[in-house]
């Protein structure tokens, strides 16, 4: 008898999600599989509900979801032999999208079905885990602007780009250590990437793979309103590495410490999030995370 247990973020992408348990059944059978349905009720309700799942030995815990609950869920399966499932239902689904997961609920569940299992890289940062992204600079400030508009579009993510190219000047002093290698600089991005995709198909960093052993890690310095505006536009293309103020590298670990402040504003995973810290230690934990896929 396996066990799996399906975590629902209600409020992802469009909202109003539900599992019908019959239709789950028809993937699942009865004989083979005992299946749980658990709704998640507020921001990160689902870790307790994935560490409850651990507790009641689950052996495969599903999250339908976006990337900031796949977050919650994966981060509590990290170096555990529970399996991650996902169905994407959230509104950037990039983990998913680089994983190649359908978003049709049917094909998702086919899929969940086969058991077939992935093993993949782990960001970590301080003590938090990243599957997808984490940055600094304008990315956090437009999912910060993102989460305030409390709607969860493309529409929206374009508004909150516009609302922090305005704010775009308030750029953090910090000392990048990258490769035995200190820079100061004042950058308006710093992008760290596990996976090839954001959401919606767009890419900062389209040679990142899951399964390298690498964070791809994308800097651009202090640019000109214009640039900004043309950096957008190039991503757009995949382009963007042709500006002479983007630089790529690869690495598996990174140190970010701030120079006047005590305080990091980041975005992982698409989730705003504040570090009471001088310092950030970013590295790669290689394959410690099992994803059907
Ligand atoms: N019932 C709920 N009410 C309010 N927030 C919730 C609820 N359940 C989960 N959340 C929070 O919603 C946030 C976004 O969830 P999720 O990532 O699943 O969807 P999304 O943002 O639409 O998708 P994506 O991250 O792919 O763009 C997460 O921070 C999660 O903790």
């Amino acid at each position: 008898m396996r066990h799996i247990h399906f975590i629902l973020n209600p409020i992802a992408g469009k909202g109003s999600n539900f599992l019908d348990l019959a239709l789950l059944e028809k993937y699942f059978n009865k004989k083979d599989f005992s299946i749980v349905i658990k709704p998640t009720s507020y921001k990160k309700h689902a870790i307790k509900l994935t560490q409850e799942s651990i507790n009641e030995k689950a052996h495969i815990i599903v999250a339908c979801s976006g990337d900031g609950t796949i977050n919650e869920v994966a981060s509590c399966l990290v170096n555990s032999p529970i399996i991650l499932g996902i169905i994407p239902i959230g509104s950037g689904n990039g983990l998913a999208s680089n994983l190649n997961i359908p978003k049709n609920i049917h094909k998702a569940l086919a899929l969940i079905k086969t058991q077939t299992v992935k093993k993949i890289d782990v960001g970590t940062l301080n003590n938090l885990h990243f599957f997808s992204n984490t940055g600094i600079g304008f990315d956090a400030q437009v999912i910060k602007h993102y989460e305030a508009s409390n709607e969860r579009t493309l529409v929206s993510y374009i508004k909150a780009t516009l609302k922090s190219l305005k704010k775009s000047n308030k750029l953090m002093d910090v000392e990048t250590t990258l490769d035995d290698e200190s820079i100061q600089h004042k950058p308006f991005l710093i992008f760290i990437s596990n996976s090839n995709e954001l959401g919606y198909k767009v890419s900062l960093t389209p040679k990142a793979s899951l399964q390298d052993g690498k964070l791809d890690v994308l800097i651009v310095k202090e640019i000109s309103a214009f640039k900004i505006f043309l950096f957008t536009v190039l991503m757009l293309f995949k382009s963007h590495h042709m500006l002479k103020e983007v630089n790529c590298y690869q690495t598996k670990q990174l140190k970010i410490t701030l120079k006047d402040k005590l305080l990091f504003q980041i975005q992982m995973d698409g989730e705003f999030k504040m570090i009471k810290n001088q310092t950030i230690n970013i590295s790669i934990l290689e394959k410690a995370l099992k994803v059907i896929a």
